[in-house]
């Protein structure tokens, strides 16, 4: 914990950050195939990035190797590719799937035409090509090796790069974005088009054309997004209305929807369109003022029981993965092992497929003015009435990863070199080159980086989450007679 002297938090900033170079990651280990930047990295330390095991399961369609010139001004680079029209049908946001993306590249930015008729293109002879992205075949096939998928919520520009550097597997623009971002007290509050808005910030962050310079950029994570409450519930004529406004203005790639049996027709209708569903079972925010706050489901044999035939019936009418959120661990483990499809995890135990927390929670950001309040009183700071409580705690399943950073408690997932990464780059000498490819965040924006790797190789390597102290537990009684009831249900 952070509860040490400036002084030593000082110290213990600089030790964590030491060997982490954030971007060496993406310096490639020859310079030359960094194409338009001039400076070389310092560091040629052979930090080739660890390819999923998996990275041959992509679609092709997916697998944009183009060069995605004129997506949007990025620095220095916009002149040096081609001035595009950014005329997109539906409302102004570049397309979702890295199929449409490269098609509208053909469509509205050719580099260099004098190319048109080559076989190998300027593009093909120069640029790198970049990790394939995760698609959803990948995430199948990580489920049947028994890879653990890494899932985090980005609801901004710079936690969507900080996703991208961490090789993340599937990025969800989270309606926990009302509570977390935006100050509402529910997910409900939330709207379509304050979605879609942030979607578009996270979209530039995740498919910046500037990421495509090294080809040890991590594929780009699935990029998903909740159907706000309210917008989905009237017909599904109008569910299926802002799903499709989520991928053509938003530029998701599928959209996340909470419920069980009732929504059962809106996901066959979606599916059947081809427009990716991931459901979410458990603890459903959007019904938090009926369920009685924020609390642990499928706690009895009963509502276990529900879960799983929901589980079911969502892949039955088309769902390619489901969230199960604070549920015991072990109905977890069985509704897992009863599904072809990936599970995705918080609170629900280390047998999930995959595991999905909130960005802010696992950076310890201030999330609710209960933090103020109780900092104000820790500091000593006069009479504060309301903390004759103590402020309620977060949810047990939430791990701060940049208390396991600073700490040490993680090892920093590169180690690149002697530079001191937590010393601020000097003003840059007149006639330098304007971007130096070793220069990587500094401050909090490299304690992020840090942390959400950290967070994501303790998915991949299953230190997190623990069963015990991030987990909950099923009384016998009612475990015993959910396996008895669900036994019918697993032999099919
Ligand atoms: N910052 C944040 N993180 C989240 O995970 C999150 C949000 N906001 N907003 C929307 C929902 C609300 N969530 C929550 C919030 C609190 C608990 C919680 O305090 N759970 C108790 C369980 C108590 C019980 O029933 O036993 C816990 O101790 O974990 C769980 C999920 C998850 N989602
Ligand atoms: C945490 C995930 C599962 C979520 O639903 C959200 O961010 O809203």
């Amino acid at each position: 914990m952070a509860s040490t002297s400036s002084r030593t938090l000082e110290r213990a900033v600089r030790r964590a950050l030491q060997p982490i170079s954030p971007f060496s990651s993406f310096a490639s280990t020859s310079a030359s195939a960094i194409p338009a930047l001039s400076t070389p990295p310092p560091s040629t330390s052979s930090s080739a990035r660890r390819v999923p095991a998996t990275s041959q399961f992509h679609t092709s369609a997916r697998n944009c190797s183009a060069w995605p010139a004129g997506v949007d001004a990025e620095d220095g680079m916009h002149a040096t590719m081609s001035s595009s029209s950014e005329s997109v049908e539906g409302g102004g946001m570049v397309g979702g799937s890295q199929e449409r993306r490269s098609t509208r590249l053909q469509q509205s930015a050719p580099i260099d035409r004098t190319d048109a008729g080559n076989s190998k293109t300027r593009q093909q002879l120069e640029m790198p090509k970049s990790r394939p992205p995760k698609s959803i075949p990948h995430l199948m096939e990580m489920k049947r090796q028994g890879q653990p998928i890494a899932c985090l919520t980005a609801y901004d520009y710079p936690s969507a790069l900080s996703l991208r550097h961490a090789d993340i597997d599937i990025c969800l623009v989270g309606d926990s974005m009302a509570n977390v971002a935006l100050g509402h007290s529910s997910t409900q509050s939330l709207t379509l088009e304050a979605t879609i808005h942030h979607c578009q910030a996270v979209y530039r962050g995740l498919f910046s054309p500037l990421l495509s310079i090294s080809p040890n950029t991590p594929g780009a994570p699935l990029l998903l997004a909740d159907v706000p409450f309210g917008t989905f519930q009237t017909s599904e004529e109008e569910g299926v209305k802002s799903a499709v406004r989520l991928l053509k203005e938003g530029g998701v790639d599928g959209v996340k929807i909470e419920g069980g049996a009732e929504i059962l027709p809106l996901v066959r209708r979606l599916t059947k369109f081809g427009i990716p569903v991931m459901g979410h079972l458990g603890l459903q925010p959007q019904r938090v003022s009926s369920s009685a706050g924020y609390r642990l489901q499928g706690r009895t044999a009963d509502e276990a029981y529900t879960i799983l035939s929901e589980a079911l019936a969502l892949q039955e009418a088309g769902a390619f993965s489901i969230v199960l959120e604070c549920i015991p661990n072990k109905i977890c483990e069985v509704v897992s092992k009863a599904l072809r499809i990936p599970t995705i995890g918080i609170g629900a135990g280390p047998k999930a497929d995959g595991q999905i927390l909130v960005t802010n929670d696992i950076l310890g950001e201030i999330t609710s003015p209960w933090h103020v309040v109780a900092g104000l009183a820790k500091a000593g700071v006069g009479e504060v009435p309301a903390l004759q409580q103590p402020a309620p705690p977060g949810p047990k399943f939430v791990r701060n990863f940049v208390d396991e950073v600073l700490s040490g408690r993680v090892q920093p997932r590169s180690s690149s070199g002697e530079e001191d990464n937590f010393a601020s780059p000097g003003p840059a000498a007149e006639g330098s080159a304007p971007v130096a490819a070793s220069s990587g965040p500094t401050g909090i924006g490299a304690i992020r980086m840090a942390a959400i790797e950290a967070y994501v190789d303790a998915v991949r390597e299953r230190s997190f989450p623990d069963a015990e102290r991030e987990g909950y537990k099923i009384k016998s009684a009612e475990l015993a007679d959910f396996m008895k009831r669900a036994g019918p249900l697993l032999q099919g």
